[in-house]
């Protein structure tokens, strides 16, 4: 069967977190979590859903740039697009008229993902398998036909991404075996956002360790004394064995970013994330450079645009830990390339999943990692977040800790079609409720 595409909407849907202050950071007080929905109809019935995370406001215009996109995906089979994907991802990153608009960065750079998202899932149903499984499945020279290395070929050239894949294949289903078992160890995020009072800190900290979560970070970046203060009550609950990160979400100057983080110095934080700008290369590099004799790392990627960003942040060794994002890069095409550079460098992958459906995506890059390409869980953990899983089809599994590999066919971001019309902006019941108060 050819799946050929024949429509595609896309959808603006918003939940409203900032209400209780989930989601809440130094840089992010009020984010209500939301994404631009894209359904992929064939002519078979089948379909692909995708998404990008966004907040509130910013929704509006990625839903505009997916417009824009689709005429470059309508029309087209599922085979046509896999059968030359670096093909498909060019045409779309590199239209002469929206490649204006970023290029691979920006707003046109979340709807491309959105989209390619969308096909990746459709084409894993297609296969009746997970996407995780897809890629697992796959001959490395159809893992790299998939990937555009053009910018990136200094670093890593297409023979050198095929060879390193070739060479991973030793001891791969022994790890896939590993992770239908244990699952992917993870870390947690839910427990202290910003806005979160002491109270509720102390009482989601005991849960989390009651549940057997033994990773946590913390929001900073607002108040240096509170930062101090809370970052020793989180240290206090859960004792010097377990392991802290820090993430300040851009606030700070780099000279700011070396004194305030070693002023937390004392709670032993693994990472500081995002301390300045994600364009400030150089920046991170000072401040990696000055934390490490303190033992802590910088981790980044969240709003890292595209593989040149990671591309220098690896060579000007400016950061410990790659936080890869299913939505900011291009979909699975560029966080694949990103991966190899990663492994390449031996810096660790830690993935981004703060937002809503980012647990459900990046899962399936994770498990490909490390049973195909880094074969190494040491330093390494993905984030969870413990919100808006209920809307899923087939939300996240965790058990003890650890991502469990999903076993539905797709990449698991299709959501309930209920829950998409009462989240719809600003028509759905949920906005109508609070446009009314
Ligand atoms: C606005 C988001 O909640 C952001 O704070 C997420 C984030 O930085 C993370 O999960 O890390
Ligand atoms: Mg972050």
């Amino acid at each position: 069967m050819l799946h050929k595409i024949i429509n595609l909407t896309v959808r603006d849907v918003r939940f409203p977190t900032s209400l209780e202050q989930h989601g809440s950071d130094a840089m992010h007080t009020d984010p209500d979590y939301s994404a631009a929905y894209v359904v992929l109809d064939t002519d078979c019935g089948l379909k692909g859903f995708g998404l990008t995370f966004t907040l509130g406001k910013g929704t509006e215009i990625v839903v505009c740039a997916v417009k824009a996109l689709e005429g470059l995906v309508v029309g087209k089979s599922l085979q046509e697009i896999v059968s030359n994907f670096r093909g498909f991802y060019r045409l779309l990153t590199s239209d002469g008229q929206m490649r204006w608009l970023g290029p691979e960065k920006g707003v046109i750079h979340l709807a491309t993902a959105a989209v390619l998202n969308a096909v990746w899932d459709l084409w894993a149903r297609a296969e009746g398998k997970p996407l995780w499984k897809l890629l697992v499945d796959m001959d490395p020279k159809q893992i790299v036909s998939c990937i555009d290395f053009r910018y990136i070929t200094d670093v890593l050239t297409e023979d050198e991404a095929l060879d390193m894949l070739v060479k991973a294949q030793e001891g791969r289903q022994q790890r896939e075996d590993q992770m239908l078992k244990e699952g992917y160890p993870a870390y947690t995020t839910s427990c202290a956002w910003l806005g979160y009072p002491d109270q509720q800190l102390k009482q989601l900290c005991t849960d989390a360790l009651k549940s057997g979560w033994t990773k946590f970070k913390v929001k900073v970046g607002a108040d240096r004394e509170d930062d101090v203060r809370r970052c020793r009550l989180i240290r206090q609950m859960i004792g010097p064995s377990n392991t802290l990160m820090i993430d300040a979400n851009q606030r700070w100057d780099v000279d700011e970013a070396i004194s305030w983080v070693s002023k937390l110095a004392e709670v032993k934080p693994l990472w500081i994330e995002e301390p300045t700008s994600p364009d400030d290369i150089l920046g991170h590099a000072t401040i990696a450079k000055a934390l490490a004799p303190l033992g802590i790392g910088v981790a980044t990627g969240e709003q890292c645009h595209n593989r040149v960003m990671f591309k220098q942040l690896l060579q000007a060794s400016a950061l410990q830990f790659v936080q890869i994002d299913s939505c900011r890069l291009g979909s699975v095409n560029e966080n694949l390339a990103v991966l190899l550079m990663a492994h390449k460098f031996q810096v660790p992958v830690c993935p981004h999943a703060g937002g809503v459906g980012l647990c459900e995506l990046v899962q399936h890059l994770i498990l490909f990692d490390y049973i195909c390409v880094s074969a190494d869980l040491s330093n390494r953990m993905c984030e969870y977040v413990d919100h808006l899983h209920e809307h899923f089809a087939s939300p996240v599994v965790i058990q003890d800790a650890h991502y469990m590999p999903p076993k539905d066919p797709g990449y698991s971001c299709e959501m309930f079609e209920s829950s998409v019309k009462r989240h719809q902006f600003p028509e759905g019941d949920v906005w109508k409720l609070h446009q009314n108060k």
